[in-house]
Protein backbone atom coordinates (compact mmCIF):
# COMPACT_ATOMS: atom_id res chain seq x y z
CA UNK A 1 0.00 0.00 0.00
CA UNK A 2 1.07 3.49 -0.99
CA UNK A 3 2.05 5.88 2.24
CA UNK A 4 -0.45 8.66 2.12
CA UNK A 5 -0.29 12.10 3.26
CA UNK A 6 -2.40 15.23 3.68
CA UNK A 7 -3.45 18.30 5.77
CA UNK A 8 -5.35 17.04 8.78
CA UNK A 9 -6.49 20.64 9.68
CA UNK A 10 -9.12 22.71 7.75
CA UNK A 11 -6.79 24.43 5.00
CA UNK A 12 -6.02 28.58 5.40
CA UNK A 13 -4.25 30.41 7.80
CA UNK A 14 -4.15 29.33 11.99
CA UNK A 15 -2.61 28.61 15.20
CA UNK A 16 -0.99 25.26 13.86
CA UNK A 17 -1.78 23.06 10.81
CA UNK A 18 -1.25 19.62 11.07
CA UNK A 19 -0.13 17.42 8.28
CA UNK A 20 -0.49 13.39 8.88
CA UNK A 21 1.10 10.88 7.28
CA UNK A 22 0.32 6.96 7.29
CA UNK A 23 1.81 3.99 5.61
CA UNK A 24 5.39 1.93 5.37
CA UNK A 25 7.93 4.75 4.76
CA UNK A 26 6.02 7.37 7.13
CA UNK A 27 9.20 6.77 9.44
CA UNK A 28 11.79 7.69 6.58
CA UNK A 29 9.61 10.62 5.21
CA UNK A 30 9.30 11.94 8.53
CA UNK A 31 13.29 11.52 9.53
CA UNK A 32 14.07 13.38 6.12
CA UNK A 33 12.75 16.62 6.94
CA UNK A 34 13.19 16.38 10.63
CA UNK A 35 16.36 13.97 11.49
CA UNK A 36 15.90 11.19 13.48
CA UNK A 37 13.12 10.75 15.33
CA UNK A 38 14.11 8.07 17.73
CA UNK A 39 11.18 7.74 20.34
CA UNK A 40 7.47 6.86 19.20
CA UNK A 41 4.83 8.66 20.69
CA UNK A 42 6.26 12.09 22.05
CA UNK A 43 6.45 14.96 20.64
CA UNK A 44 9.92 16.65 19.32
CA UNK A 45 11.05 20.23 18.35
CA UNK A 46 12.72 19.98 14.93
CA UNK A 47 13.84 22.47 11.83
CA UNK A 48 11.78 20.79 8.35
CA UNK A 49 14.51 21.02 5.73
CA UNK A 50 13.97 19.62 2.18
CA UNK A 51 17.74 19.60 1.35
CA UNK A 52 19.10 22.95 1.73
CA UNK A 53 15.62 24.58 2.08
CA UNK A 54 14.74 25.32 5.55
CA UNK A 55 10.94 25.11 5.36
CA UNK A 56 9.63 25.74 9.18
CA UNK A 57 9.98 25.29 12.62
CA UNK A 58 7.59 22.09 13.75
CA UNK A 59 6.61 19.84 16.17
CA UNK A 60 6.53 16.21 15.43
CA UNK A 61 5.63 12.89 16.23
CA UNK A 62 5.53 9.51 15.26
CA UNK A 63 3.15 6.73 15.95
CA UNK A 64 3.83 2.84 15.36
CA UNK A 65 1.74 0.80 13.56
CA UNK A 66 0.37 -0.99 16.37
CA UNK A 67 -0.69 2.24 18.19
CA UNK A 68 -1.62 4.49 15.60
CA UNK A 69 -5.32 5.86 14.15
CA UNK A 70 -4.71 3.86 10.92
CA UNK A 71 -3.22 0.89 11.94
CA UNK A 72 0.18 1.69 10.00
CA UNK A 73 3.09 3.64 10.91
CA UNK A 74 2.07 7.21 11.14
CA UNK A 75 3.90 10.91 11.50
CA UNK A 76 2.32 13.97 12.65
CA UNK A 77 3.64 17.23 11.44
CA UNK A 78 1.98 20.23 13.42
CA UNK A 79 3.72 23.39 11.26
CA UNK A 80 2.53 27.16 11.67
CA UNK A 81 -0.56 27.43 10.28
CA UNK A 82 0.15 28.66 7.02
CA UNK A 83 -0.85 27.27 3.14
CA UNK A 84 2.50 28.35 1.94
CA UNK A 85 4.36 25.83 4.29
CA UNK A 86 1.60 23.30 4.18
CA UNK A 87 2.53 23.19 0.56
CA UNK A 88 6.13 23.28 0.87
CA UNK A 89 6.24 20.44 3.42
CA UNK A 90 3.52 18.75 0.60
CA UNK A 91 6.22 19.23 -2.33
CA UNK A 92 8.71 17.53 -0.42
CA UNK A 93 6.37 14.66 0.25
CA UNK A 94 5.49 14.23 -3.14
CA UNK A 95 9.22 13.99 -4.15
CA UNK A 96 9.55 11.38 -1.70
CA UNK A 97 7.39 9.15 -3.90
CA UNK A 98 4.15 9.54 -1.66
CA UNK A 99 0.71 10.35 -2.43
CA UNK A 100 -2.35 12.44 -1.19
CA UNK A 101 -4.72 10.85 0.33
CA UNK A 102 -8.45 10.75 -0.52
CA UNK A 103 -11.48 11.31 1.08
CA UNK A 104 -11.59 8.82 4.14
CA UNK A 105 -8.70 7.04 2.87
CA UNK A 106 -7.11 7.55 7.15
CA UNK A 107 -10.24 5.77 8.32
CA UNK A 108 -10.86 3.60 5.41
CA UNK A 109 -7.26 2.06 6.58
CA UNK A 110 -8.34 1.88 10.26
CA UNK A 111 -11.24 0.29 8.94
CA UNK A 112 -9.11 -2.49 6.81
CA UNK A 113 -6.36 -2.60 9.90
CA UNK A 114 -9.00 -4.13 12.45
CA UNK A 115 -8.50 -0.55 14.06
CA UNK A 116 -12.27 0.19 13.86
CA UNK A 117 -15.74 -1.61 13.04
CA UNK A 118 -17.42 -0.36 10.06
CA UNK A 119 -20.46 0.83 12.45
CA UNK A 120 -17.70 2.63 14.39
CA UNK A 121 -16.41 4.35 11.07
CA UNK A 122 -20.04 5.37 10.38
CA UNK A 123 -20.13 7.06 13.65
CA UNK A 124 -17.21 8.73 13.31
CA UNK A 125 -18.04 10.34 9.97
CA UNK A 126 -21.61 11.29 11.98
CA UNK A 127 -19.51 13.34 14.65
CA UNK A 128 -17.75 15.06 12.02
CA UNK A 129 -21.18 15.75 10.85
CA UNK A 130 -22.88 16.53 14.17
CA UNK A 131 -24.47 19.93 14.42
CA UNK A 132 -26.04 19.55 17.47
CA UNK A 133 -25.73 18.00 20.93
CA UNK A 134 -28.14 15.46 20.53
CA UNK A 135 -26.84 14.33 17.17
CA UNK A 136 -23.08 14.29 18.89
CA UNK A 137 -24.50 11.82 21.87
CA UNK A 138 -25.83 9.60 19.20
CA UNK A 139 -22.49 9.43 17.08
CA UNK A 140 -20.54 9.20 20.12
CA UNK A 141 -21.75 5.92 20.85
CA UNK A 142 -21.40 4.70 17.56
CA UNK A 143 -18.37 5.14 17.32
CA UNK A 144 -17.25 4.28 20.75
CA UNK A 145 -18.17 0.66 19.42
CA UNK A 146 -21.76 -0.13 20.92
CA UNK A 147 -23.13 -1.82 18.10
CA UNK A 148 -20.06 -3.87 17.99
CA UNK A 149 -20.75 -5.19 21.42
CA UNK A 150 -24.46 -5.45 20.68
CA UNK A 151 -23.36 -8.22 17.70
CA UNK A 152 -20.89 -9.74 19.55
CA UNK A 153 -23.30 -10.50 22.18
CA UNK A 154 -26.16 -11.66 19.67
CA UNK A 155 -23.21 -13.69 17.92
CA UNK A 156 -22.40 -15.23 21.59
CA UNK A 157 -26.00 -16.71 21.78
CA UNK A 158 -26.55 -17.18 18.53
CA UNK A 159 -23.20 -19.45 18.31
CA UNK A 160 -24.26 -21.19 21.70
CA UNK A 161 -27.92 -22.17 19.92
CA UNK A 162 -26.36 -23.20 16.97
CA UNK A 163 -24.13 -25.50 18.96
CA UNK A 164 -27.28 -26.90 20.81
CA UNK A 165 -28.59 -27.68 17.64
CA UNK A 166 -25.56 -29.31 16.06
CA UNK A 167 -25.29 -31.91 18.92
CA UNK A 168 -28.90 -32.85 18.35
CA UNK A 169 -27.94 -33.79 14.41
CA UNK A 170 -24.92 -35.76 15.38
CA UNK A 171 -26.19 -37.87 18.43
CA UNK A 172 -28.94 -38.38 16.41
CA UNK A 173 -30.27 -41.67 16.31
CA UNK A 174 -30.86 -43.00 12.58
CA UNK A 175 -34.05 -43.50 12.54
CA UNK A 176 -35.01 -41.68 15.59
CA UNK A 177 -34.25 -37.60 15.10
CA UNK A 178 -33.43 -36.48 18.69
CA UNK A 179 -35.61 -33.19 19.38
CA UNK A 180 -33.50 -29.88 19.66
CA UNK A 181 -33.51 -28.85 22.66
CA UNK A 182 -35.70 -26.15 24.50
CA UNK A 183 -33.12 -24.05 25.42
CA UNK A 184 -32.07 -23.52 21.91
CA UNK A 185 -35.79 -21.73 21.06
CA UNK A 186 -35.15 -19.63 23.96
CA UNK A 187 -31.98 -18.58 22.95
CA UNK A 188 -33.55 -17.57 20.22
CA UNK A 189 -37.01 -16.13 21.09
CA UNK A 190 -34.24 -13.76 23.53
CA UNK A 191 -31.85 -12.96 20.57
CA UNK A 192 -35.20 -12.44 18.28
CA UNK A 193 -36.69 -9.86 20.82
CA UNK A 194 -33.52 -7.87 21.12
CA UNK A 195 -33.41 -7.32 17.27
CA UNK A 196 -36.43 -6.39 17.22
CA UNK A 197 -36.36 -4.26 20.29
CA UNK A 198 -33.69 -2.07 17.78
CA UNK A 199 -35.26 -2.35 15.26
CA UNK A 200 -38.58 -0.63 16.13
CA UNK A 201 -35.78 2.02 17.53
CA UNK A 202 -34.38 2.61 13.96
CA UNK A 203 -36.74 4.97 12.66
CA UNK A 204 -36.56 7.49 15.17
CA UNK A 205 -32.78 7.25 15.17
CA UNK A 206 -32.64 7.99 12.04
CA UNK A 207 -34.32 11.36 11.83
CA UNK A 208 -32.34 12.50 14.88
CA UNK A 209 -29.13 11.46 12.86
CA UNK A 210 -30.46 13.31 10.08
CA UNK A 211 -32.70 16.34 11.42
CA UNK A 212 -35.56 17.23 11.78
CA UNK A 213 -37.84 18.83 9.03
CA UNK A 214 -40.27 21.11 10.30
CA UNK A 215 -42.82 22.68 7.15
CA UNK A 216 -44.25 26.32 7.36
CA UNK A 217 -48.07 25.89 5.30
CA UNK A 218 -50.39 28.08 4.95
CA UNK A 219 -52.86 30.08 2.77
CA UNK A 220 -50.49 32.56 0.26
CA UNK A 221 -49.91 36.34 2.70
CA UNK A 222 -50.50 34.24 5.83
CA UNK A 223 -47.23 35.67 7.03
CA UNK A 224 -44.81 32.23 6.46
CA UNK A 225 -41.83 34.07 5.41
CA UNK A 226 -42.15 36.44 8.32
CA UNK A 227 -42.23 33.61 10.88
CA UNK A 228 -39.17 32.09 9.17
CA UNK A 229 -37.31 35.40 9.61
CA UNK A 230 -38.40 35.71 13.20
CA UNK A 231 -37.20 32.24 14.21
CA UNK A 232 -33.83 32.75 12.22
CA UNK A 233 -33.21 36.35 13.63
CA UNK A 234 -32.26 37.24 9.95
CA UNK A 235 -33.89 37.79 6.60
CA UNK A 236 -33.71 34.67 4.75
CA UNK A 237 -36.78 34.94 2.93
CA UNK A 238 -38.41 37.92 0.71
CA UNK A 239 -41.81 39.17 2.67
CA UNK A 240 -44.04 41.56 0.47
CA UNK A 241 -47.57 41.75 0.46
CA UNK A 242 -48.28 40.16 -2.68
CA UNK A 243 -49.82 37.03 -2.34
CA UNK A 244 -47.65 34.55 -3.85
CA UNK A 245 -44.06 36.16 -3.00
CA UNK A 246 -42.34 33.22 -1.85
CA UNK A 247 -41.75 29.89 -4.79
CA UNK A 248 -38.78 27.94 -3.84
CA UNK A 249 -39.14 25.84 -0.43
CA UNK A 250 -36.33 27.70 1.60
CA UNK A 251 -34.33 26.13 4.42
CA UNK A 252 -33.71 26.82 7.73
CA UNK A 253 -31.00 25.06 9.71
CA UNK A 254 -31.07 25.47 13.58
CA UNK A 255 -29.87 23.86 16.58
CA UNK A 256 -33.23 23.90 19.05
CA UNK A 257 -32.03 22.84 22.40
CA UNK A 258 -29.78 20.25 21.14
CA UNK A 259 -31.97 19.08 18.33
CA UNK A 260 -31.51 19.75 14.63
CA UNK A 261 -34.46 20.95 13.07
CA UNK A 262 -34.49 22.68 9.28
CA UNK A 263 -37.48 24.89 8.93
CA UNK A 264 -39.45 25.11 5.63
CA UNK A 265 -40.65 28.29 4.30
CA UNK A 266 -43.32 27.12 1.37
CA UNK A 267 -45.09 28.57 -1.60
CA UNK A 268 -48.61 30.13 -0.42
CA UNK A 269 -51.21 26.83 -1.12
CA UNK A 270 -53.98 28.49 -3.86
CA UNK A 271 -54.99 27.32 -6.99
CA UNK A 272 -52.86 29.48 -9.29
CA UNK A 273 -52.98 30.39 -13.07
CA UNK A 274 -49.46 31.16 -12.65
CA UNK A 275 -47.50 28.06 -14.24
CA UNK A 276 -44.41 29.02 -11.54
CA UNK A 277 -46.51 29.79 -8.76
CA UNK A 278 -48.49 26.03 -9.26
CA UNK A 279 -45.11 24.28 -9.70
CA UNK A 280 -44.42 26.02 -6.37
CA UNK A 281 -47.34 25.16 -4.88
CA UNK A 282 -47.02 21.63 -5.94
CA UNK A 283 -43.00 21.52 -4.30
CA UNK A 284 -44.56 22.82 -0.76
CA UNK A 285 -46.93 19.98 -0.78
CA UNK A 286 -44.38 17.44 -1.71
CA UNK A 287 -41.95 19.08 0.99
CA UNK A 288 -44.66 19.18 3.13
CA UNK A 289 -45.90 15.95 3.06
CA UNK A 290 -42.11 14.60 3.64
CA UNK A 291 -41.77 16.84 6.43
CA UNK A 292 -41.66 15.17 10.38
CA UNK A 293 -44.16 18.12 11.56
CA UNK A 294 -45.95 20.82 9.87
CA UNK A 295 -47.05 24.51 11.48
CA UNK A 296 -50.27 25.41 9.67
CA UNK A 297 -50.18 28.79 9.79
CA UNK A 298 -53.19 30.76 8.57
CA UNK A 299 -55.54 33.92 9.88
CA UNK A 300 -58.11 31.62 10.85
CA UNK A 301 -56.07 29.13 12.86
CA UNK A 302 -57.37 26.38 10.62
CA UNK A 303 -55.95 22.91 9.24
CA UNK A 304 -54.31 23.10 5.53
CA UNK A 305 -54.96 20.03 3.31
CA UNK A 306 -52.34 17.09 4.57
CA UNK A 307 -52.54 17.65 8.08
CA UNK A 308 -51.66 15.06 10.14
CA UNK A 309 -52.13 14.14 14.02
CA UNK A 310 -49.30 16.09 16.20
CA UNK A 311 -49.73 18.96 13.46
CA UNK A 312 -49.91 22.24 15.01
CA UNK A 313 -52.30 24.50 14.21
CA UNK A 314 -51.00 28.41 14.94
CA UNK A 315 -53.40 31.79 14.19
CA UNK A 316 -51.33 34.18 12.23
CA UNK A 317 -50.82 37.79 12.83
CA UNK A 318 -51.94 38.02 16.51
CA UNK A 319 -50.85 41.48 16.66
CA UNK A 320 -53.81 42.27 14.80
CA UNK A 321 -56.14 39.79 15.86
CA UNK A 322 -55.29 39.45 19.14
CA UNK A 323 -54.86 35.93 19.30
CA UNK A 324 -52.09 33.25 18.35
CA UNK A 325 -48.62 34.44 16.93
CA UNK A 326 -46.92 37.58 15.37
CA UNK A 327 -44.32 36.77 12.82
CA UNK A 328 -43.84 40.54 12.86
CA UNK A 329 -43.86 41.55 16.93
CA UNK A 330 -41.94 38.01 17.74
CA UNK A 331 -45.33 37.89 20.38
CA UNK A 332 -45.75 33.76 20.72
CA UNK A 333 -42.66 32.51 18.63
CA UNK A 334 -40.65 31.31 21.92
CA UNK A 335 -44.48 29.65 22.91
CA UNK A 336 -44.69 27.93 19.20
CA UNK A 337 -40.56 27.23 19.04
CA UNK A 338 -41.43 25.17 22.53
CA UNK A 339 -44.28 23.34 21.41
CA UNK A 340 -41.83 22.05 18.09
CA UNK A 341 -39.38 21.24 20.43
CA UNK A 342 -41.47 19.14 22.82
CA UNK A 343 -43.14 17.05 19.98
CA UNK A 344 -39.51 16.47 18.18
CA UNK A 345 -38.47 15.50 21.87
CA UNK A 346 -41.07 13.19 22.19
CA UNK A 347 -40.35 11.48 19.11
CA UNK A 348 -36.37 11.70 19.46
CA UNK A 349 -37.31 9.54 23.01
CA UNK A 350 -37.63 6.42 20.51
CA UNK A 351 -33.84 6.78 19.66
CA UNK A 352 -31.70 3.51 20.16
CA UNK A 353 -28.28 2.57 18.32
CA UNK A 354 -28.98 1.91 14.86
CA UNK A 355 -29.21 4.95 12.40
CA UNK A 356 -27.80 3.66 9.53
CA UNK A 357 -30.25 2.00 6.64
CA UNK A 358 -27.26 -0.69 5.82
CA UNK A 359 -27.10 -2.06 10.11
CA UNK A 360 -30.88 -1.96 9.94
CA UNK A 361 -31.18 -4.09 6.79
CA UNK A 362 -28.98 -6.52 8.21
CA UNK A 363 -30.64 -6.06 11.61
CA UNK A 364 -33.95 -7.14 9.07
CA UNK A 365 -32.35 -10.10 7.78
CA UNK A 366 -31.41 -11.76 10.92
CA UNK A 367 -34.75 -11.62 12.59
CA UNK A 368 -36.32 -12.86 9.36
CA UNK A 369 -34.08 -15.85 9.16
CA UNK A 370 -35.05 -16.56 13.40
CA UNK A 371 -38.51 -16.93 12.15
CA UNK A 372 -38.10 -20.61 12.57
CA UNK A 373 -41.23 -23.20 12.75
CA UNK A 374 -41.38 -25.68 15.38
CA UNK A 375 -40.92 -28.70 13.74
CA UNK A 376 -38.42 -27.87 11.12
CA UNK A 377 -35.59 -30.40 10.92
CA UNK A 378 -32.23 -29.62 12.87
CA UNK A 379 -30.72 -29.10 9.67
CA UNK A 380 -32.71 -26.14 8.51
CA UNK A 381 -32.30 -24.97 12.00
CA UNK A 382 -29.10 -24.62 12.48
CA UNK A 383 -29.20 -23.24 8.41
CA UNK A 384 -31.36 -20.34 9.77
CA UNK A 385 -28.69 -19.75 12.82
CA UNK A 386 -25.70 -19.62 11.01
CA UNK A 387 -27.65 -16.80 8.76
CA UNK A 388 -28.46 -14.47 11.78
CA UNK A 389 -24.24 -14.95 12.59
CA UNK A 390 -23.74 -14.10 9.41
CA UNK A 391 -26.24 -11.13 9.33
CA UNK A 392 -24.63 -9.95 12.94
CA UNK A 393 -21.28 -9.84 11.20
CA UNK A 394 -21.89 -8.15 8.18
CA UNK A 395 -23.71 -5.59 10.74
CA UNK A 396 -20.33 -4.28 11.68
CA UNK A 397 -18.85 -5.05 8.54
CA UNK A 398 -16.65 -8.13 8.99
CA UNK A 399 -18.32 -9.16 5.90
CA UNK A 400 -19.68 -7.92 2.97
CA UNK A 401 -18.13 -4.39 3.97
CA UNK A 402 -16.62 -3.30 0.33
CA UNK A 403 -19.91 -2.66 -1.92
CA UNK A 404 -20.20 0.11 1.23
CA UNK A 405 -16.93 1.56 1.03
CA UNK A 406 -17.88 4.75 -1.43
CA UNK A 407 -20.09 5.58 0.42
CA UNK A 408 -19.35 5.41 3.84
CA UNK A 409 -15.75 7.03 2.68
CA UNK A 410 -15.97 9.39 0.81
CA UNK A 411 -18.51 10.74 3.25
CA UNK A 412 -15.36 12.16 5.03
CA UNK A 413 -13.34 14.84 4.07
CA UNK A 414 -9.45 14.78 2.80
CA UNK A 415 -7.07 14.34 6.06
CA UNK A 416 -9.63 12.05 7.98
N1 LIG B 1 -49.40 42.92 11.10
C1 LIG B 1 -48.75 41.86 10.72
N2 LIG B 1 -48.40 41.70 9.42
C2 LIG B 1 -47.72 40.60 9.06
C3 LIG B 1 -47.36 39.60 9.99
N3 LIG B 1 -46.71 38.62 9.32
C4 LIG B 1 -46.65 38.99 8.03
N4 LIG B 1 -47.25 40.20 7.87
C5 LIG B 1 -47.40 40.92 6.62
O1 LIG B 1 -48.17 40.15 5.76
C6 LIG B 1 -47.67 40.26 4.41
C7 LIG B 1 -47.33 38.88 3.88
O2 LIG B 1 -46.23 38.36 4.63
P1 LIG B 1 -45.34 37.19 4.10
O3 LIG B 1 -44.42 36.79 5.21
O4 LIG B 1 -44.74 37.54 2.80
O5 LIG B 1 -46.44 36.08 3.89
P2 LIG B 1 -46.29 34.64 3.24
O6 LIG B 1 -47.23 33.74 3.95
O7 LIG B 1 -44.88 34.24 3.22
O8 LIG B 1 -46.80 34.92 1.77
P3 LIG B 1 -46.52 34.06 0.42
O9 LIG B 1 -45.10 33.78 0.33
O10 LIG B 1 -46.95 35.01 -0.64
O11 LIG B 1 -47.39 32.87 0.49
C8 LIG B 1 -46.48 41.19 4.47
O12 LIG B 1 -46.90 42.49 4.14
C9 LIG B 1 -46.04 41.11 5.92
O13 LIG B 1 -45.41 42.30 6.38
C10 LIG B 1 -47.75 39.78 11.35
O14 LIG B 1 -47.51 38.96 12.22
N5 LIG B 1 -48.45 40.91 11.64
K1 LIG C 1 -46.46 37.47 0.50
MG1 LIG D 1 -43.64 33.70 1.69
Amino acid sequence: MDTIFAEATPPGRGGVSVIRVSGLRAREALEYLAGEVAEARRGYLRTLRDGDDVIDQALVIRFEQDASFTGESVAELQLHGAPVIVQRVETALLSLGLRRAEAGEFTKRAFINGRMDLAEAEGLSDLLAAETEAQRKLAMRATSGEIGQFSERMRALLIRAGALVEASIDFADEDVPEDIPAETFQLLAEVRAELERVLAQYPATERLRQGYEVAIIGPPNAGKSTLLNQIGKRKVALVSDIAGTTRDVIELRTDLKGLPVTFLDTAGLRESDDQVEAMGVALAQERADAADLRIHLSPDGGKQAGFRDGDLLVRAKSDLSGAGISGLTGEGVADLLESVYSVLRMRSSGVGLVSHLRQADALRRAVSSLEIERGLLPEFVAEKIRQAIHEMSSMVGKIGAEEYFDEIFSSFCIGK
